[in-house]
């Protein structure tokens, strides 16, 4: 059976091999790499994006923070893009570049890296998960395993998931969210909507363009939403403000906004009811013994769910009462590496049960 059980006492000294491991979360706007330490994990983490020639996409010219800096600002020959967009490989030469990058800062050389394991989201194809797997070993990776984010967050959050009785994984990333519902070690149920923290993001321009008449940019947008953001629920939650500078439509002039929680809750509402959609749908299709497990032991994890009112929002509407990870934005990370760590993890057996 797939279970990462703890290292007794007496094994702690066998689980230091010299084999080296990497995990890896595979993000739409964040890639995170941890690698085991001791007890601990050495995490970093790079801008999922790419700096691309416009008429050759597959020639990466700079990754990660690099490539970062060179959006909105690059020559007009270059383009800096994201190589996943709503959590789904959009390029393999693009994700090829970021998973090296990856690798090389966690491992600082490939070559010493024996095992990796790499989370993606749960909806990924056939297709795409051969793909990841392919570039880890063309990188010069002896072994890869591909595996759902929602088990490895499950794994890294130390949720009892062999266990038959159940735990759901709610993961509201940038560009995808999922529910995913584990017992017995494997992935028994997941639904994904393509919608996170960017269209959050979207929506933020767009109510500020129609309520005062001014554009502001995404990042201006994300900003505001990571200082005051809420969603809308019965809990009594301060209603914060901040102010972004946009441009006024009327005069091209810079201008200053005010915008507080109650707009970002407005701009949350359609990817928040998305959501919440999606966990009545995998509740509808559970046994009564999974709705207990679930009731028991679910969190949410992924940046999205640091929005405040999430959890009391999803209590309201769908009953479960689930806790927000204390790491939401690297556990999915940590639950890799673990996998990573764990020899048996490239086990036919666990390699089936590790996407549903
Ligand atoms: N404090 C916060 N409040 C609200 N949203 C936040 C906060 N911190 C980060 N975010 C949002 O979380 C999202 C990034 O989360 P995360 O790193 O989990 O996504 P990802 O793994 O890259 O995306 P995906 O899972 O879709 O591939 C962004 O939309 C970001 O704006």
């Amino acid at each position: 059976m797939f279970s990462f059980r703890k290292k007794e006492e007496g094994e702690k000294e066998e689980s230091k091999t010299v084999t080296s491991t990497l995990g890896i979360d595979l993000g739409t706007l964040n890639t995170v790499i941890a690698k085991p330490s001791g007890d601990k994990f050495d995490i970093y983490k790079i801008p999922s994006v790419v700096a691309v020639k416009k008429d050759d996409p597959s020639y990466v010219l700079a990754v990660g923070e690099e490539a970062k800096k060179m959006l909105g600002r690059t020559p007009e020959d270059i383009v800096a893009v994201r190589p996943l967009r709503k959590g789904v490989v959009e390029s393999v030469a693009q994700a090829e570049a970021l998973i090296i990058h990856a690798i090389e800062m966690g491992a600082g050389d490939i070559s010493e890296i024996e095992r990796i394991v790499i989370g993606i989201p749960g909806n990924a194809s056939e297709v795409e998960r051969n793909a990841v797997e392919e570039i880890g070993r063309r990188a010069g990776v002896k072994y890869v395993l591909v595996i759902s984010e929602g088990l490895a967050a499950a794994i890294g959050e130390g949720l009892p998931i062999a266990e038959a009785s159940g735990t759901m994984v709610i993961d509201i990333g940038a560009g995808s969210s999922d529910i995913v519902v584990i017992s017995l070690g494997g992935i028994t149920d997941i639904e994904t909507v393509r919608v996170g923290g960017d269209d959050i993001d979207e929506n933020i321009v767009e109510l500020v363009k129609e309520k005062h008449n001014v554009e502001i940019g995404l990042h201006e947008a994300e900003r505001a939403k990571i200082e005051v953001g809420m969603v809308h629920s019965k809990a009594e939650i301060e209603n914060e403000k901040t102010t972004v500078i946009g441009k006024c439509m009327e005069t091209n002039k810079p201008k200053e906004v005010e915008i507080d929680s109650k707009l970002v809750a407005d701009a949350a509402e359609p990817v928040i009811t998305k959501v919440i959609d999606a966990i009545s749908k995998v509740l509808e299709r559970l046994s009564p013994e999974l709705i207990s497990g679930v009731y028991k032991r679910t969190i949410l994890v992924g940046g999205t769910s640091l929005l405040r009112g999430l959890k009391e929002r999803i209590y309201d509407e769908v009953g479960i009462p689930a806790e927000v990870s204390e790491d939401p934005m690297t556990v999915v990370a940590k639950g890799t590496a673990i996998v990573a760590a764990e020899p048996r993890a490239l086990e036919p057996e666990v390699r089936l049960k590790a996407m549903k």
